[in-house]
């Protein structure tokens, strides 16, 4: 058969599914399911196809505008303050008032939008759940479905799930957290969805989806009048705010719901948009709830975006925090960027998670998260993210030792001394040293996390740290850069460079160690090999690919009856 993007038939070819009862235009090629039809209404699919239309070339010229700036990084340029936008960096203004629902977001836990963990996530006692289409998810089309039935059941109140290995119902509490929700990237197409022909824009199907089904609901039970409310993920440039910004003004309208009820906070987790913040929080004015500190992706985009600059190499993956010279500088001129539009300024995400049967570890993890939590509160961050509920009581006493009972610093911690912070100081090398072992770890986790999100999960635990998306994406492009630039492995003193054979010796070795870790069936029915593959192409590519998950993707497209699209 002749086949287009993702395998699929192309135009013209009998159409696969004849059950969701669609509108013109409109061609639904994931498997059908009862549930799932309740979600892809013929209204809702219409409103997602409206977005699609209105913005599909804003999004296609931001993308463009993308690959224009990687150009110029390329030929040595480096990311900057614009001298054009200096007005909105330097006038006075405020963005709207925070709604009242949700002043206070001390700590904010997420999670993929798996039904279980929706419902204790909820259950947490963090003020704030995000719920996650986006780098804890791994987007196959029953994982998104499914996550929009859980959403939809969640705002109602309704969500139960019944454990029966366990013999345990989960539901839930009278007191939950609020709920916000992060839609995929600008990048990721929805390859389920076609529209006039073409994959929608993932984003615009999980958001417009979730909209549709929950707005009202939502503004009556959890936002007081405002709301829905979403976290809104890898942004470069405040073009990509204004899409956002009008995609939000065209929901209202069709809502008949007020002008700035949808509230949202971006993460700044690209190089790029770190000397965008103030023109991304103009853009967004109306509808901004703050801006956090997405710091996973930002160091993923720290190397991406220096991809042709041998002369600022990442030492060991462990040896980047939130100590780093241009990581505390992002940190900080972040929130007094925030705090003088009057929003929350988040903190992000330690990665260490409980260590069940090692009380010893297991505090020293805590320790660790602690120590992190202290520095987001003491810098004047208003709250910042946990990734697990075994870490809430934890980080809700440091921020409470430190916050009182004030809602959040806005008004408290202007940081007005972080006002000096240059471009240099945003963009300084990070310093430490690249190892033997920093090589084998980023092998050994990659692969396994490719591995288990081919097989439908996008955050896993793997060495005691929690694994997504975003530290898969760090371990990924260190090793090109690593391998690209035949670096010195100088932490260990012996002198050796990393080469394709070097690497190649090592991706054996981890796999076989990989095979006596999770024990020969499990390797042998999980997809270690395709993610050795896969990984192993993207570490040794002549030019970097933009996104793991790009490729990846290709792997999880099940066109309906037919099987996976590629493999
Ligand atoms: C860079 C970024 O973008 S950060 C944001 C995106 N990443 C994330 O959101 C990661 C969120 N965290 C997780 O996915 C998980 O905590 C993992 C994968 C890291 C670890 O998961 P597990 O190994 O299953 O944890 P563990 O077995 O200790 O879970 C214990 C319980 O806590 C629940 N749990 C664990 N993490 C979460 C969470 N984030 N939200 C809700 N419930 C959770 C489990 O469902 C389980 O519930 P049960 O006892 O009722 O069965
Ligand atoms: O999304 C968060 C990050 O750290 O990346
Ligand atoms: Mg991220």
């Amino acid at each position: 058969m002749d086949t287009g993007t993702y395998g699929y038939p192309k135009q013209g070819v009998k159409k696969i599914d004849p059950f969701y009862d669609v509108p013109e235009g409109v061609d639904i090629r994931g498997r059908y399911d009862e549930e799932f039809a309740k979600i892809l209404t013929k209204d809702a699919l219409k409103f997602v196809a409206e977005l699609q239309r209105e913005f599909r070339s804003h999004i296609r010229y931001a993308l463009e505008c993308r690959k224009e700036a990687k150009r110029r990084y390329n030929e040595g340029a480096l990311p900057g303050f614009d001298p054009a936008t200096r007005y909105i960096r330097e006038g006075e203004w405020v963005c709207a008032p925070v709604p009242p629902a949700v002043a206070d977001r001390k700590v904010e836990i997420t999670g993929p939008v798996e039904r279980k963990m929706v419902i204790n996530a909820l259950n947490s006692g963090a003020k704030v759940f995000m719920a996650d289409f986006e780098d804890a998810l791994s987007p196959s089309w029953e994982n998104l479905m499914r996550g929009q039935v859980n959403l939809k059941d969640a705002v109602a109140g309704t969500i139960t799930f019944n454990d029966k290995a366990r013999n345990k119902v989960y539901k839930l509490n009278d007191q939950t957290a609020k709920l916000f929700v992060r839609p995929r990237g600008w990048h990721l197409p929805e390859a389920h969805i076609f529209i006039d022909g073409e994959p929608a824009t993932g984003c615009l199907v999980d958001f417009g989806l979730y909209f549709y089904h929950n707005h009202a609901p939502f503004r009556q039970t959890q936002g007081a009048g405002f709301g829905p409310f979403f976290y809104l993920p890898k942004m470069e440039h405040s073009r990509e705010a204004k899409i956002w910004n009008n995609v939000f003004e065209r929901a209202e309208k069709m809502a008949g719901i007020e002008r700035g009820s949808i509230r949202a906070t971006v993460l700044i987790e690209t190089l790029p948009a770190v000397f965008q913040m103030n023109e991304i929080l103009y853009e967004l004015r109306d509808h901004s709830v703050g801006l956090n500190c997405g710091r996973w992706d930002y160091i993923f985009s720290y190397v991406k975006t220096f991809q042709a600059h041998p002369d600022r190499l990442l030492p060991d993956r462990v040896l980047v925090g939130m100590t780093q010279h241009f990581m505390k500088s992002y940190s900080d001129l972040l929130i007094r960027t925030c705090h003088r539009r009057g929003v929350h300024a988040m903190g992000g995400m330690a990665a260490q998670i409980p260590i069940r049967d090692d009380p010893a570890a297991n505090e020293a993890a805590l320790e660790l998260v602690r120590k992190d939590k202290l520095r987001d509160v003491k810098a004047g961050h208003d709250g910042t993210w946990a990734a697990h509920p075994g870490l809430i009581p934890a980080c809700v006493e440091v921020f409470n030792n430190n916050m009182g009972n004030a809602p959040n610093q806005i008004k408290d911690a202007k940081r007005d001394d972080a006002a000096s912070i240059t471009e240099e100081d945003l963009l300084q090398i990070p310093r430490g040293v690249r190892t033997m072992d920093g090589l084998r770890l980023n092998t050994r986790v990659g692969i396994q996390y490719v591995a288990a999100w081919l097989t439908g999960s996008g955050s896993v635990p793997l060495y005691n740290l929690m694994e997504d998306a975003a530290t898969a994406e760090i371990s990924r492009v260190q090793n090109w850069q690593w391998i690209k630039y035949g670096v010195e492995l100088d932490g260990d003193g012996l002198g050796v460079r990393v080469s394709k054979e070097l690497f190649s010796r090592v991706v054996e070795e981890e796999m076989a160690r990989i095979e006596s870790e999770v024990g020969k069936d499990k390797f042998k029915k999980g997809m270690y090999k395709e993610a050795c593959k896969i990984f192993k192409r993207q570490c040794t590519a002549p030019t970097l690919d933009d996104f793991l998950t790009l490729d990846a993707y290709n792997y999880i497209v099940i066109q309906h009856p037919k099987g996976p699209a590629k493999l």
